[in-house]
């Protein structure tokens, strides 16, 4: 079966359709989506899938579309055939992702309008930290804010965390099953998440994709108590605030930009905010490599993936410079022939593996969509 997947995450617009073996025949990415030198909005994104579909005369061959969203909420934790009940979820949850579930929204309605008679399947972000216990999916907050409100963590990305546990076991020659292991998805969006025989027990990211690591623009882990403070001090509103928290923090937040890219640049050339915005981002990762390493009770294997993950060799030497009580060993020129792979790499030599482990979320999709499909 050929399958379109549209992976809209807050920044780019990943496409592919993959033949019946999975070979791509149309791949491609809308990047910096809303930024200078990009697309206006997720809108224009989807007109260039289109185009670039019809350009190549494959418009008409597409028999699924697979659509990744990223919160499908305590209902939706399975992929889907997508009707309006299900429309509907996804709606009610764009508060608590809103870089996201309206780019996912938008992409689903263009394509069941144009295709009307195509099964469309959902493929969600949290379906894969469903298994993640009460001990570490609840907050310590009253049962109300849990069943009035749904108040828990969700966690988000488990479409990359979930291939790429598989490819680091099979990588290492080991069983998934027993394997624990960190994985750090460090994309625009980036997460933790702590792996134990294939069952995800934990992730950095909570209610809504905000919580944990730095990002591009969203802040990850901040004292609820800097919220109150600000609305107090500087009269800001709930949404200013959140505006705040999930479009100008992050690496933009403390150096102005958000593309890890121009961050390492601006820093070799000694700019001071770039500077402060790698040692903040080195510092969170390490805090939670050893918080996950701990809750796993050790860690076979800790895996690097997505956009920074795949292609920083600063942000992993200096993530691993600082885990050898862990038993990380840093291989300098494995780390740096590992940039731009497309195949696992092993980067420490120490007696836990290290591994650069390239995300596949449109192939994970694909065999979710056909399996969905297939009934
Ligand atoms: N060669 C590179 N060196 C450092 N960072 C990179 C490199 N290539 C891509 N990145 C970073 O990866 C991030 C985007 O990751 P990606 O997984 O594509 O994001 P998205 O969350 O939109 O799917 C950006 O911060 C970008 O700067
Ligand atoms: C959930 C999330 O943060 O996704 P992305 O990294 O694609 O923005
Ligand atoms: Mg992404």
């Amino acid at each position: 079966m050929r399958v379109l997947v549209l992976n809209a995450g807050s920044s780019s617009l990943k496409y592919r359709l993959l033949a019946d073996d999975d070979t791509p025949l149309v791949d491609g990415i809308v990047e910096r989506i809303g930024e200078e030198g990009g697309v206006a909005d997720h809108t224009d994104a989807i007109d260039r899938v289109v185009a670039d579909l019809t350009d190549a005369g494959l418009d008409d061959t597409v028999e699924a579309v697979g659509h990744r969203v990223v919160h499908g909420g305590a209902t939706l934790t399975e992929p889907v055939l997508i009707d309006d009940d299900v429309i509907a979820t996804i709606e009610s949850l764009v508060p608590l992702a809103p870089l996201h579930n309206p780019a996912n929204l938008l992409g689903i309605r263009a394509s069941m309008a144009r295709r009307p008679n195509l099964p469309q399947v959902a493929v969600f972000d949290t379906a894969f930290h469903a298994t993640i216990p009460p001990a570490a999916h609840r907050y310590a907050l009253p049962e109300w804010t849990f069943t009035e409100h749904g108040v828990r963590r969700y966690g988000f990305h488990g479409t990359s965390h979930a291939w790429v546990s598989r490819a680091a076991a099979d990588h290492l020659g080991k069983p998934l099953a027993d394997t624990k292991l960190v994985t750090l998805h460090l994309g625009n969006g980036a997460s933790a998440a702590a792996i134990d025989g294939g069952v995800c027990v934990d992730t950095s990211m909570g209610m809504a994709p905000l919580e944990g690591l730095v990002m591009g623009t969203r802040s990850g882990d901040v004292d609820p108590a800097v919220i109150f403070h600000l609305m107090r001090e500087d009269g800001l509103s709930g949404s200013a605030v959140e505006d705040l928290l999930t479009r100008q923090s992050g690496l933009k937040g403390l150096s102005g930009d958000n593309d890890m890219r121009t961050i390492e640049q601006r820093a070799g050339e000694g700019d001071e905010a770039a500077k402060l915005a790698l040692d903040v981002t080195v510092h969170r990762l390490v805090r939670y490599v050893g918080a996950f390493a701990a809750v796993l009770g050790g860690m076979d294997a800790l895996v690097f993936t997505a956009g920074i993950g795949e292609h920083s060799a600063l942000i992993r030497r200096r993530v691993c410079e600082r885990l050898g009580f862990l038993g990380v060993s840093l291989d300098e020129a494995a780390n740096i022939a590992a940039v731009g792979p497309d195949r696992s790499t092993t980067i420490s030599t120490g007696p836990t593996p290290v591994l650069v482990v390239p995300t596949d979320e449109e192939a994970e999709i694909a065999h979710r969509v056909r399996a969905v499909v297939a009934g």
